[in-house]
């Protein structure tokens, strides 16, 4: 008997990981449409099913952002802005900002999606640090100084590192063009055509002038942002990525 009330153990823990198994292939294939948008109604319903299923298991998409940049650029005064602007959480005054050393991590909340930055030191000993984190970014900001034409020469070669780096293939670029509230910034438009970069062929992108300092520009970059690396190739990938190497 006790060997019966055992294997009957067994077979519902079997019974459970065959279906936790289905599931996850179930996920997969889901989560491989989603992004894409169909004329088809069923798609659709499995699109807005998977979106159910992975809010109410908790498997609902994080996607990570990096936020790089040379130093005093203003990444952390951005990061501090994003959670004023998105949550409830009063972030740091720019006064009380010192320069990163380590990271930073700051989490917020955009129209159902969540998302996790990433903010690192951009002084120059500390740019080798980036690339740990490449591999796992759904996307880059990266921040320069508008107002300090003297070091766009620097930004423009971190920033041409950034891009011909492997691990960052297919990863969305929001270039932004901080410090608007001060007369001697360049815009958004003379900025691109400073940096005139080659890289950006087959990159999505988008440059925006903002002010961390006052929030201009901040929800239209963030916004952009979450809707391509919702359609992103490499969204996907990642996805798929987890999917097969988490934990089962
Ligand atoms: N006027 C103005 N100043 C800004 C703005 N954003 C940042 N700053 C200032 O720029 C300086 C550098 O800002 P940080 O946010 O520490 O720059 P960072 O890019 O994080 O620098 P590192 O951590 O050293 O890489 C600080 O004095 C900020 O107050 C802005 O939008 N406008
Ligand atoms: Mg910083």
């Amino acid at each position: 008997m006790l060997r019966n009330r055992g294997t009957k153990k067994e077979l519902e823990e079997n019974r459970e990981k065959i279906s936790l198994q289905n599931y996850k292939r179930q996920l997969l294939f889901f989560t491989r449409l989603n992004g894409r948008s169909s004329q088809n109604p069923a798609i659709n319903s499995i699109k807005m099913l998977t979106h159910f299923y992975c809010q109410e298991s908790g498997l609902q998409t994080e996607f990570h952002v990096l936020i790089l940049g040379i130093d005093k650029a203003g990444k952390t005064t951005l990061l501090e802005k994003l959670k004023s602007v998105y949550s409830n959480l009063e972030g740091l005054p720019p006064d009380r900002i010192v320069p990163t050393v380590g990271l930073n991590i700051g989490r917020i909340e955009v129209s159902n999606t969540k998302l996790v930055f990433w903010d690192l030191g951009g002084q120059p000993g500390l740019r080798s640090i980036w690339e740990k984190y490449y591999e796992e970014a759904h996307a880059v900001i990266f921040v320069i100084d508008a107002a300090c034409p003297s070091r766009f020469e620097d930004s423009k070669s971190a920033l041409e590192k950034v891009l011909r780096h492997e691990d960052l293939k297919g990863a969305p670029l929001l270039i932004l063009a901080n410090k608007q509230d001060l007369s001697e910034a360049v815009s958004a438009e003379e900025l691109a055509r400073y940096l005139d970069l080659k890289k950006l062929d087959e990159r999505v992108y988008m440059f925006e002038a903002v002010s961390a300092f006052d929030g201009m520009g901040i929800k239209e970059g963030v916004e952009w942002l979450v809707e391509v690396m919702e359609r992103s190739k490499r969204t996907e990938t990642l996805r798929i990525r987890a999917g097969v190497t988490g934990p089962t």
